[in-house]
């Protein structure tokens, strides 16, 4: 705390900004409102004031360009608006609370310190010049982040400045009040870290702005790198980071960096909507968010009943028993590796000179282009040409062998019995309709070869010499082609689609046990158990359904032929959880964005799908991705999450692992042993009261699989326990309250109080699962309990009995 003198006038500057703020708010608010009016009005009118007249090619034109012009005007009102707007916003949330932070800085050389204040925002004061407020993401700001009293430099894009910083304070302020103040010296922001992470989980993540440590600003202003790895103990603050990181770039590119341009590749929908406040409350917008299966399901959800990795997990944790299971399991790291994305690339070189496999065309139970055919026009190109270009070769071929079997078509017996159907009223209905449409293609100057082929010559033949103009025979012409066109437009929607590629059964094909794929170079990488692998993964195929492991394999064959899907507009890539991606996803996702950057925020600790990838390791595939040259890697090992006590006994689960606590203390985690199902029910229903009554508003029961929550909800709310909810993978918001969920559910979310269900050795046996054990105790901020009905899990029982407490 700060001397009486000190905090007078701390208050009365904080009275001065305040006071400033506000006339400037004033200020705003008539603009604000005038330009919004202005910019409806404008809206309002803007079709009176454009004359839409495309008669002619002339009136086509001067409304385009009347549009364009008032279009011009508008964008320009509405760019001014939305920056006054925007600078109104931000003084607005400036005001209860206008910075959290200071420091006095001395640049060398120079014989006067300034006092710089620090805030969400910006604000220059009533002179046009004197900074009142610094936003945090300034350059100057990151001072306040990275040093204590003492020597201290920042970055600038001239160079670094160097000087002393004098003094550090940081302010807790209400409603324009000062509430606390504390001056800092040896570690940054301690006190009111302490008092932040005392409180409360929410039902929304928070913005750290004000708290920010040392190794997260690292990671936050990191804009070297192509590719940055945060490798970071559980609660040690990566999704923190990265949100604020988002907020940072938004900040420093604001000229050039949209929002829509940034994407965060999110666990589950759950935590799209726990972390959905975050950037809003900087006064941000929102990144895209998205999961991988989101992806997936866009692109093949059509084709196939898609494996999600909820499912794959549920199956790895408890098919254990079942007969293919070690082969599934043995298949699904295959699939995930680099050894497969080289395999499939093989593949492909190889389908460049034999193993095409194609899909006939067919209309109207005929097949009109056959596999066979295409087959032999396909090989028949030359073979220098890459297989996704001769694929598109393939493709204008079949287009065009569909206009010649079109023209054919046209007097085939079924058109006639169209025709024939056709009253009178209908015949011209029809050829008015036909007409119109050919007017109206012609008036916007687009119109397919067809109706100018059809329109030619119906024109010719009525300006032509002898002005004989065979109104019926052409009518019918034009009816057929019609007709006919209306029929083959599916056909070449399929071809565009390239539907005449069987992809199907080339990803099939890959699993002949003894054919395709013994000819590849890399035979040597055959995982074990090959045939069982093959055979379960052609058997899923044939009910038209996907494992998770295959799904992106399948997009990346289906890419390698067809030719790859790129997004370039993405500047930013954020995968959270970055630890359950595959590397052969990584490869995918560098090869979808190619102008992006990357951020992968994970923590191997929690690698709880057996597809998993070791983030930091020297042989990591993510570091190989873009080269250790445009590779950083961070580490976190601080824990900011739960207290010490919960850290030092989740830590101790995961031997040889180094994390820090935050030094915050509570109660040790707590051992119930419980002699039924029916014991442990009765005993949860008592613990959450007691939670509940100690003020703690959001706890997570956690069980191992969504069976085992659906069991435990049932079991829960048949005694009584109201309120509860079941989260399964279906849910979208992330509520507060008491909720029954599997682990692999609670991933990247916190609780106040966590109760694991079951922490049997019936339940956790294998070590392979010993991650996703430490993963739901991590999930604690204040409180863990654990519950077993005989044995503990030998991870427990190998710990020291210091770290816990066990009911008497
Ligand atoms: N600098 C900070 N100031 C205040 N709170 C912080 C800070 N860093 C982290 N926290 C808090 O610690 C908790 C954990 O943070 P976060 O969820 O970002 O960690 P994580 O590394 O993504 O965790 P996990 O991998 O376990 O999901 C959050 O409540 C967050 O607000």
């Amino acid at each position: 705390m700060i001397n009486a003198k000190d905090w007078q006038q701390e208050q009365e500057r904080l009275d001065l900004v305040t006071e400033q703020l506000r006339s400037t708010i004033a200020g705003l608010e008539p603009e604000v409102a005038g330009l919004r009016d202005q910019a409806t009005d404008i809206r309002k009118r803007f079709w009176e004031e454009v004359t839409v007249n495309t008669s002619t090619h002339e009136d086509f034109e001067e409304t385009f360009y009347s549009i364009k012009q008032q279009e011009a005007i508008l964008s320009e009102r509405e760019r001014s608006h939305k920056l006054r707007m925007q600078r109104w916003k931000n003084m607005k949330r400036l005001l209860p609370s206008p910075y959290f932070g200071r420091f006095d800085f001395q640049e060398d050389g120079l014989s006067l310190s300034e006092q710089i204040y620090i805030g969400v925002s910006s604000f220059v004061g009533e002179d046009g010049l004197s900074f009142l407020v610094y936003d945090w993401r300034t350059p100057i700001a990151s001072l306040y982040y990275d040093y204590s009293p003492g020597e201290a430099a920042y970055e600038t894009p001239g160079g670094q400045i160097a000087g002393t910083m004098k003094l550090k304070r940081q302010y807790q302020i209400r409603d324009g009040q000062l509430r606390n103040v504390f001056d800092t010296s040896i570690t940054i922001g301690d006190e009111l870290l302490q008092q932040v992470l005392g409180k409360g989980a929410d039902a929304q993540m928070k913005s750290i702005v004000a708290t920010i440590q040392k190794e997260q600003n690292a990671i936050i202003r990191n804009d070297k790198s192509r590719m940055l790895i945060v490798q970071g103990a559980a609660g040690s603050g990566k999704t923190s980071a990265a949100l604020q990181r988002v907020a940072y770039l938004l900040y420093k590119h604001r000229d050039r960096l949209r929002a829509d341009q940034i994407v965060l590749f999110s666990p589950n929908p759950m935590f799209n909507s726990y972390v959905s406040t975050v950037l809003p409350e900087l006064g941000e917008e929102n990144m895209q968010q998205t999961t991988f299966q989101e992806y997936l399901a866009y692109w093949l959800g059509s084709a196939f009943r898609l494996e999600d990795p909820f499912e794959q997990i549920e199956y790895v944790l408890t098919a254990g028993s079942t007969q293919d299971y070690e082969a599934r399991l043995s298949g699904i790291q295959y699939k995930a590796s680099e050894a497969y994305l080289l395999a499939l690339q093989s593949y492909a070189s190889w389908l460049g000179k034999e193993g095409m496999l194609f899909r006939a065309i067919r209309f109207r139970d005929r097949e009109l282009i056959t596999a066979e055919q295409m087959k032999s026009q396909f090989y028949g190109y030359d073979s220098n040409v890459r297989l996704a270009n001769r694929v598109i070769l393939l493709r204008e071929w079949l287009l065009q062998e569909l206009t010649s079997l079109e023209r054919k078509e046209r007097e085939a017996l079924w058109v006639q019995d169209e025709l024939d159907y056709l009253d009178n009223e209908q015949y011209a209905e029809a050829y008015g309709e036909l007409l119109k449409k050919v007017q109206r293609e012609d008036a916007v100057f687009d119109f397919t070869s067809e109706y100018v082929e059809a329109y030619g010559d119906f024109r010719g033949k009525e300006q032509g010499e002898e002005n004989v103009f065979d109104f019926a025979g052409q009518e019918e012409e034009l009816l057929r082609r019609m007709i006919v066109k209306e029929s083959f437009k599916p056909l070449r929607k399929d071809v565009k689609r390239f539907e005449f590629i069987d992809t199907i059964g080339l990803y099939d094909q890959l699993f002949d046990e003894d054919a395709t794929f013994r000819q590849m170079p890399n035979e040597s990488e055959v995982p074990e158990r090959w045939s069982e692998i093959c055979k379960q993964t052609k058997e899923k195929l044939g009910k038209l359904e996907l494992f998770y492991e295959d799904a992106t394999p399948f997009l990346y064959l289906k890419e390698l032929i067809e030719g790859i899907r790129t997004n370039t507009e993405v500047r930013h890539l954020f995968v959270d959880e970055g630890q359950d991606y595959s590397p052969f996803q990584y490869a995918f996702l560098k090869r979808l964005f190619p102008r992006a950057r990357m951020t992968v925020l994970g923590d191997f600790g929690q690698a709880i799908f057996p597809q998993a990838t070791n983030l930091h390791e020297a042989d990591s595939p993510l570091i190989r991705l873009y080269g250790e040259d445009e590779t950083n890697l961070i580490r976190l090992v601080r824990s900011y999450r739960s207290t010490r006590e919960i850290v030092e006994f989740t830590r101790s689960l995961l031997p040889g692992e180094h994390i820090v606590p935050f030094d915050r203390g509570g109660r040790k985690p707590y051992l119930s042993k419980v002699g039924s199902g029916e014991e442990r029910t009765a005993r949860i229903i008592k613990d959450l009261a007691a939670l509940e009554a100690e003020g703690f508003d959001s706890i997570a029961i956690i069980t191992k699989t969504a069976a085992e929550s659906r069991e435990a909800y049932e079991a829960l709310t048949s005694q009584g326990c109201e309120g509860l909810r079941l989260i399964t993978k279906e849910t979208i918001t992330f509520e507060k309250g008491a909720a029954v969920m599997p682990a692999y559910l609670a991933k990247g979310v916190e609780f106040d109080a966590v109760l694991i269900y079951d922490a049997s050795s019936q339940a956790y046996n294998r070590e392979s699962e010993r991650k996703l054990f430490y993963t739901a105790c991590t999930r604690a901020m204040h409180r863990l309990l654990l519950y077993a009905t005989g044995e503990w899990t030998p991870y427990i029982r190998a710990l020291d009995t210091t770290l816990f407490e066990v009911e008497q």
